[in-house]
């Protein structure tokens, strides 16, 4: 039998999404494949003198809605089918934020952690030099993902300046700021889902103090557990890839964010202002209102969703829920705040500071979280409104939004009636 891709995953969404509009069928067929995936080897020396070669891909997958826009994932565990379903995800992102872009990926199968910070510098020079040709302000913009940051985009962009022989800060997204890079552009993932479970909050039924888990806590997680915890929520538990921790009273929050900065675990923190660990699994099945997911993909599946207790779920990560778990979560009545809406905060600021490089004029942060925030409640009241007029969950509600811009999109450039009348 043929191995299930995450991309068959993907479109299983995208089908349910056509099945509640009338679409033309071009439009389908344009959105089902990639328009073009570029995997290369990267070679670089490593510190000891040695070379060694990295797989490395760049994925645009549509762009008749603008330049392809998507960040750039260093993991061991990356695939070409990832990286074109992150793309696929970001087309759809991007149109329900009716941001002028398309959607792209890109990855390096690498564990950063077992490179020098030099070796890393050349492994980010190096991707910039195999795909600069694809890449550009008005073609395709990089930003940071998975254990990428920064500091990683800020040689990302030097390198591509000194291939193209001038200054080019639009070509990436998610720079240090004495770079080019947009305020606020740090936390923006965490508060676009932030704001949007502040929005939704009395539709919702969600009152007072919130229980709140968060699986996996890097820049995401940490984030969101910042900007709840500061409103008075109850972060109970949390996890990262070296386990989890749990505390009935409240995780202490400072506690958590040092273990991190000294480079640890969260279960570092264990038998210090009550924080027992758990396994990871335990994690989905604490009693709480609000999981949020913000690890990688497939992390909530049908062997372990129907322990899920908690009333809403906020899709931080990308993809953290299969299919199968999402029909799991909806028949218990969970609702689930969908990724392509929930955490495109990131890309949103992302378009702010692209904006901002274009045009020469930097923004204050209040500027920025009022755009942001402005964004987020108008899209996330329109997939709302969706949702209740066809009946439907938030991720199909989501989907559908964004296949209407997108469809209006292509069909612009003529459909199969057009052709023939
Ligand atoms: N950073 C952004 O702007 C942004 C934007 C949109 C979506 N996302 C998505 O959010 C997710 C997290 O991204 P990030 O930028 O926070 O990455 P990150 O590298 O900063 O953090 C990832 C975290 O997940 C943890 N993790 C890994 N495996 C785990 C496991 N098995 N169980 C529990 N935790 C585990 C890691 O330890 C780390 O704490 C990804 O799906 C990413 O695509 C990020």
């Amino acid at each position: 039998m043929a191995e299930h891709t995450l991309l068959d995953d993907a479109m299983v969404r995208l089908d349910e999404a056509a099945s509640h509009l009338s679409i033309d069928p071009d439009v389908i067929e344009k959105l089902k494949y990639a328009r073009e995936t570029t995997k290369v080897r990267l070679m670089i020396r490593m510190d000891d003198g040695s070379r060694k070669s990295f797989l490395a891909w760049r994925c645009r997958y549509d762009d008749t809605r603008g330049p392809t826009k998507g960040g750039i994932r260093f993991h061991p565990g990356s695939t070409a089918d990832e990286v074109e379903t992150l793309a696929f995800w970001m087309t759809f992102k991007c149109a329900v934020m009716n941001l002028p872009y398309g959607g792209g990926k890109g990855a390096v199968q690498v564990d950063p952690r077992k490179l020098s910070k030099a070796e890393l510098e050349r492994l980010s020079r190096a991707y910039i030099q195999a795909f600069a040709r694809i890449l550009g302000p008005d073609r395709d913009i990089p930003a940071p993902d998975v254990y990428t940051n920064s500091i990683i985009m800020g040689w990302m962009a030097d390198e591509y300046a000194q291939i193209v022989g001038q200054h080019e800060p639009a070509v990436i997204t998610g720079k240090p700021i004495s770079l080019g890079g947009s305020l606020g552009r740090g936390d923006a993932t965490a508060r676009g889902g932030y704001y949007l479970v502040r929005h939704l909050a009395a539709d919702l039924k969600l009152d007072g103090q919130l229980r709140v888990a968060v699986q996996g806590f890097g820049n995401a997680g940490q984030h969101i557990a910042r900007l709840l915890g500061s409103d008075g929520h109850r972060i109970v538990a949390v996890s990262d890839s070296g386990g989890a921790i749990f505390s009935d009273n409240g995780l202490e929050l400072d506690a958590l964010l040092r273990a991190k900065t000294e480079g640890n675990s969260v279960v570092a923190t264990a038998g210090t202002n009550g924080h027992e660990v758990i396994s990871p699994g335990q994690l989905l099945g604490v009693e709480c209102d609000l999981l949020v997911p913000s690890a990688l993909e497939n992390m909530i599946h049908e062997e372990n969703a129907a322990s899920i207790r908690a009333k809403l779920v906020l899709e931080l990560a990308n993809g953290p829920i299969t299919p199968e778990a999402d029909g799991i979560l909806k028949a218990a009545g969970t609702v689930v705040l969908p990724d392509i809406l929930a955490n495109a905060g990131g890309v949103t600021v992302s378009y702010f500071e692209w904006v901002q490089n274009r045009q020469g004029f930097y923004w204050p942060v209040e500027e920025i979280h009022q755009r942001l925030q402005a964004i987020v409640e108008r899209e996330g009241r329109a997939v709302w409104n969706v949702s209740r007029e066809k009946g439907v969950t938030m991720r199909t509600a989501a989907y559908v939004h964004a296949l209407e811009r997108l469809a209006e999109s292509i069909e612009a450039h003529g459909t199969q009636s057009f052709f023939q009348s």
